[in-house]
This record gives C-alpha cells, sequence and structure tokens, in this order.
C-alpha cells in the first residue's frame, strides 16, 4: 500500500469536485479540506465544463439527487470522461430504492467510472446480487462479500470499495481487506459519503485508482479509530467533529503504525 501518498495529497493540494448530497455536505467539505484536498460543490448544470476542467477528481454522491440534478450529473460526468477526470460515484441507498438503483445504473451504463464505494447493500444491487438494504445502511445478506464486489469492479470495469467492518477494495482481480473500523462510524451519518470524498481526492493525486482508494480508505479508517481509542466516552456528535480534526492531524507514521490490512 503506498501510504505515502498522504504526503503527495497534502504539497499537491488537489481540487476535489464534489456533487454532495444536502444532508452531509458540510462534513465532506470539512473533512476533505482538513486531509490537504481543496475542496469544490457545484449543482448548476451551465457550469460543468470549467468545474470539470479546473478540478483533479470528480466525486458524484447519490444521496439526495432530484430529476433535475440528473441532468448536471450526466453533463459532469460527462465532461470528466472527456478531459480524463476520474470519477468517484456513491451509489447511496441504490438496494433500498429501485428508482435510484434505475438511474444509477442509466449513469453507469453512460460513462466510464474509476471507484464505486458503497456499503455492501449498495453494491449487492448494483452487482445484481440478492440482499435485504435497509435505507442508507448496508441492512442483511448471506451472499460472499468480496465475490459481490468483484462481480461488481468486473461489470464496470472499475476499482470498488465495498465498506463495512472490514472493507474491502478490489480491481475485480486483486482484492485489498482493511481491518481498521470503530463502531462509532455508524452513529455518523456522513461516514460513507466523507470515505468517498477522501477516495476521490487521492484518485485526484494517483493515477493507479486501486493504489488511491486502498490509501485513502486506510487513511480515514485509521483516522477514526484514533478517534474513537482517544475519546474516555464513546460520542456520536463528538466523534463527527474529532475525525474532522484527525484528518487534519494523522500522518504517513501513524497510518504506517496502525492500518491493518492484508
Ligand atoms: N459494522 C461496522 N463496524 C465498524 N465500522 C464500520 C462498520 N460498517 C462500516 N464501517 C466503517 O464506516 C465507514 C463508512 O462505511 P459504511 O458505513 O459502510 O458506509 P455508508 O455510511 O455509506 O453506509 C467506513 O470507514 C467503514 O470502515
Ligand atoms: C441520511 C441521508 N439521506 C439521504 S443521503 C443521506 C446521508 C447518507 O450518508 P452516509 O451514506 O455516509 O451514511
Ligand atoms: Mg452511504
Amino acid at each position: 500500500m503506498k501510504i505515502d501518498l498522504l504526503g503527495t495529497l497534502r504539497k499537491k493540494n488537489p481540487i476535489a469536485f464534489n456533487i454532495s448530497n444536502f444532508v452531509t455536505v458540510q462534513d465532506v467539505a470539512n473533512g476533505i479540506n482538513a486531509l490537504g484536498a481543496s475542496p469544490i460543490m457545484s449543482e448548476e448544470k451551465n457550469e460543468a465544463e470549467p468545474m470539470v476542467q479546473m478540478a483533479d477528481s470528480v466525486t458524484v454522491n447519490l444521496g439526495a439527487f432530484t430529476e433535475g440534478q440528473l441532468e448536471q450529473i450526466s453533463a459532469v460526468t460527462t465532461f470528466a470522461n472527456q478531459y480524463k477526470k476520474p470519477i468517484i460515484i456513491d451509489p447511496v441507498a441504490v438496494g433500498a430504492v429501485d428508482y435510484r438503483k434505475e438511474r444509477c445504473n442509466e449513469l453507469l451504463d453512460q460513462i466510464d467510472v474509476a471507484v464505486i464505494r458503497g456499503n455492501a447493500g449498495e453494491i449487492a444491487a448494483l452487482a445484481d446480487v440478492e440482499w435485504n438494504a435497509k435505507g442508507i445502511d448496508a441492512g442483511e445478506g448471506s451472499g460472499d462479500l468480496e465475490e459481490i464486489a468483484k462481480k461488481l469492479a468486473k461489470k464496470r470495469n472499475c476499482v470498488v470499495v465495498e465498506s463495512g467492518k472490514t472493507d474491502i477494495i478490489t480491481d475485480g482481480e486483486a482484492v485489498v481487506r482493511i481491518y481498521n473500523e470503530t463502531d462509532l462510524f455508524k452513529l455518523h451519518v456522513g461516514s460513507g459519503d466523507m470515505l468517498s470524498s477522501t477516495i476521490g481526492c487521492f484518485c485526484g493525486v494517483e493515477h493507479d485508482y486501486f493504489e488511491a482508494a486502498q490509501t485513502a480508505t486506510a487513511v480515514f479508517d485509521v483516522a477514526g479509530e484514533v478517534v474513537a481509542k482517544s475519546m474516555p466516552k464513546p460520542l456520536a456528535g463528538s466523534f463527527g467533529v474529532q475525525l474532522i480534526d484527525e484528518l487534519h492531524l494523522i500522518d504517513t507514521k501513524t497510518v504506517e503504525k496502525y492500518a491493518n490490512f492484508e
């Protein structure tokens, strides 16, 4: 794993264009800004081209899109392919709502993406595997998580990050598992969105998106674990704030020391 990409990210301060959702946009912006990237958000179709041109990566979060916004998402992602900017997709709740899955699949049919990051319920839905997703959460299922992630990576010819207690990252062939975790991630709405946008930042500085996704996930998971261990009491609200603090403070040595992966 290329943990020193964290240093590269801080040196380059990549512009991370995010189409976010109204629920978690501020945590996403502050999280990746603290980490060392330069976030910019937009919902306006008419500025899609210059936004993409100046960005190093484009992260599209499908958490709360409207019908009108689909046109903007289509324009942005088409420009991103044209200008060769990596696209990261967060398919929020596509396992729970068919409308979302259909729109997401239409988008994925139109464009090439670098990374899809979702929980097991979302990844299973896009991989056409039976699963009982629960709203924005992973829900329950009995399928083999690695096989599901690989199936989607092959189907969409991209890297897949399937988050959960263990995070599974695959390019369709190789698989890396990251074991760092804390239950507090589940108590903070937006943990997944922040992870997807963190992956976007690293894809903006490393063209090997499999490597970028691994480093991003390790940095994010270790940051959460370090915060959880330092808290005298596990408090959901404070965790959200301290996670942003730790994304600012975390260094390569800390990630090297605590990252638990194979
Ligand atoms: N059961 C769990 N226990 C501990 N950490 C988890 C668990 N599920 C997910 N995480 C962590 O939470 C973060 C967000 O992932 P996840 O909750 O799967 O995304 P989402 O919020 O989109 O559902 C990741 O860093 C992941 O490692
Ligand atoms: C609650 C909610 N509703 C629509 S998007 C969203 C945030 C989802 O955040 P995450 O997937 O990171 O938990
Ligand atoms: Mg999510």
